[in-house]
């Protein structure tokens, strides 16, 4: 089969009525911007990129030097592209415009620039998030407010995965497709179109060291798939955390499985640990497409009214069976107590 590049597959897109040319153009920009990214994180200590950037983001994280490296290059590839009215970031309070020198466009960017920090200084596998929002009409400086539409709003989502290989995984609303950095020619290839996750699945993906604090539902979940053939569910399951979103949720449009990120009494004040703007979002929309299921525990990720740019949610994801089933125990648990 002869390879179609990326770009190739947005002519496509843009042929079949699918997305804009400045949807498309704006995709160009974030991919370019990725393969910049992709060429600084390669460098390690060589490139003197590792440890902390001494400063803390929003969110009162300490910031690694590639987080704000990886923001500042998008930050800069976006302001002169043309098709945005404004972008946010994990690393900024607030939105950002777009100078008036240069042109805009009608379209909302965010992004989570640097997805897996606190695996960058011991070489795993990191990446970048970004989701794509219509600017409200007649909005020419856009507000916090502005961003804050459900999921189902969203044009465009995708993640970027600097791994062994560097990946971009990609939807418009159309299925959930997959390209490869080709290193040698230095552009992103078509790997793997129209991406199903089974619906099944025997691997979890949760940080096991917060179970002391998880919900008694989450509790009763992640008790039966621990009792395996012993226990109620008569099969056993795998774990596996990587403690980068992108690389779990990677390997589950790979080859499936389920990712949780639940509600406990320690992150209970905040919401969850993960952003819902610029990581649960996106990634939703990405396993949706997928034929996956993404929820709080309790709702559809992608229904939920957004009231903060940073705003944290608990997330539940992957092959559907399973995230119905975990679901289900959290209703049936809140019915129970209702
Ligand atoms: O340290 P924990 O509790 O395992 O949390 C890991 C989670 O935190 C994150 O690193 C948060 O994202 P950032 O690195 O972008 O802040 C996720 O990628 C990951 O799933
Ligand atoms: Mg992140
Ligand atoms: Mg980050």
């Amino acid at each position: 089969m002869k390879p179609v590049s990326l770009i190739q597959f947005l002519i496509e897109e843009r042929r079949a009525g699918r997305i804009n040319a400045e949807l498309s153009l704006l995709i160009e920009v974030v991919a370019r911007a990725c393969k910049r990214i992709a060429v600084a994180t390669s460098k390690g200590a060589l490139g003197g990129v590792l440890g902390n950037a001494g400063s803390d983001n929003v969110q009162g994280e300490a910031q690694k030097k590639l987080d704000v490296i990886s923001n500042e290059i998008l930050l800069e590839a976006n302001a002169w592209g043309g098709q945005l009215a404004a972008c946010a970031s994990e690393e900024m309070e607030d939105p950002q415009p777009i100078p008036d020198m240069y042109p805009k466009g009608n379209h909302l960017l965010l992004f989570d620039p640097l997805d897996g920090s606190s695996n960058i200084d011991v070489n795993i596998s990191v990446g970048t998030i970004f989701s794509i929002l219509r600017c409200p009409d007649g909005i020419t400086e856009p507000a916090a407010e502005h961003f804050q539409q459900p999921g189902t709003e969203q044009l465009a989502a995708g993640y970027v995965v600097y791994g062994p290989a560097t990946l971009m995984v990609l939807t418009f609303g159309h299925g959930t497709h997959e390209f490869t950095l080709d290193r040698e020619v230095g552009s992103f290839t078509l790997s793997r179109r129209d991406i199903r996750i089974p619906e099944e699945t025997a691997e979890f993906a949760i940080n096991m060291s917060n179970q002391r604090h998880w919900e008694a539902p989450m509790q009763r979940y992640v008790g039966e798939l621990l009792a395996g053939t012993e226990g109620p569910r008569a099969k056993d399951f795998n774990m596996r955390w990587v403690a980068s979103m992108v690389a779990d949720v990677h390997r589950i449009v790979t080859r499936g499985g389920v990712f949780f990120y639940p509600l406990d009494a320690k992150i209970k004040s905040k919401g969850g640990k993960l952003r819902l703007m610029y990581e649960a979002n996106p990634m939703a929309f990405i396993i949706e497409q997928a034929g996956g299921a993404a929820t709080t525990g309790r709702e559809r990720i992608m229904e939920l009214q957004p009231t903060g740019l940073h705003q944290r949610v608990p997330v539940f994801l992957g092959s559907r069976k399973e995230i119905e089933l975990a679901t289900h125990y959290h209703r049936e648990a809140d019915g129970a107590q209702g």
